[in-house]
């Protein structure tokens, strides 16, 4: 399941990284790829212990945990700290699953993926291709979003970013590792609180609302790692 998650930074926020970066070393994007995606990866990354990359990690960070609807389908229980990518004219990303494991360089500790996350930073007007692309079941499924939105995906699935043949695409790309490893129970989950939700929009103080968000909670509490 992909899921847009609109409006993740303001405006103000975007420029504020789009400002840093113009003071950052960019390096090949193969320092954090294994032998599978090394072969098919070919774009820009700021290195993951940059201060200027740091700093705007953590507005990332403090953002989603802001963000009801990435909470929501998320589940999150720890976020990888969020790195960035560019892709000049001429770059792109062949398809590849990620990584299961990641390691927390600040803490050592290990972080498995479960949920992708690519957060827009360039408009899609400033440049032509990039799409990111997802498949599953369904088929192929191609996302280009503004500035400031997010694409959640399940890391497991085959994905790869088309070649940028104008321009410049520039994001912010992490993986969470979620309270709720089993997508199937995630996705039952995400499907109640938004029916909860509802309910509680179309039916202020409907006494159901209560009984069901109870149930909400003692599935988390059944299914729930932490
Ligand atoms: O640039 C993107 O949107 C995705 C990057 C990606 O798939 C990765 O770094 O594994
Ligand atoms: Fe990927």
């Amino acid at each position: 399941m992909m899921i847009h998650i609109p409006n993740v930074l303001t405006r103000d926020q975007v420029l504020r990284c789009r400002q840093m970066f113009e003071r950052v070393a960019w390096v090949d994007g193969r320092v954090t790829a294994g032998p599978q995606t090394s072969a098919v990866k070919r774009n820009l990354q700021i290195p993951e212990d940059d201060p200027e990359g740091l700093e705007c990690g953590q507005m990332i960070v403090a953002a989603l945990y802001r963000t009801p609807l990435f909470m929501s389908a998320v589940l999150p229980h720890r976020i990888l700290p969020p790195m960035f990518n560019r892709y000049d004219e001429g770059m792109t990303f062949g398809s590849h699953v990620d990584n299961a494991i990641r390691r927390i360089r600040a803490t050592g500790e290990s972080l498995r993926t479960d949920v992708s996350t690519t957060l827009f930073l360039s408009d899609p007007e400033d440049y032509d291709g990039g799409e990111l692309v997802a498949e599953d079941t369904y088929g192929e499924h191609a996302v280009k979003l503004p500035a400031g939105d997010a694409i959640i995906y399940p890391a497991t699935s085959l994905h790869h970013v088309t070649p940028v043949t104008r321009g410049a695409r520039i994001s912010s790309f992490f993986w969470t590792q979620s309270l709720i490893r089993d997508p199937l129970r995630r996705g039952l989950l995400f499907d109640m609180d938004m029916a909860i939700m509802r309910l509680n929009h179309d039916h202020p103080g409907h006494a159901s609302a209560v009984q069901l968000t109870g149930v909400y909670h003692n599935l988390l509490r059944q299914w729930s790692e932490v």
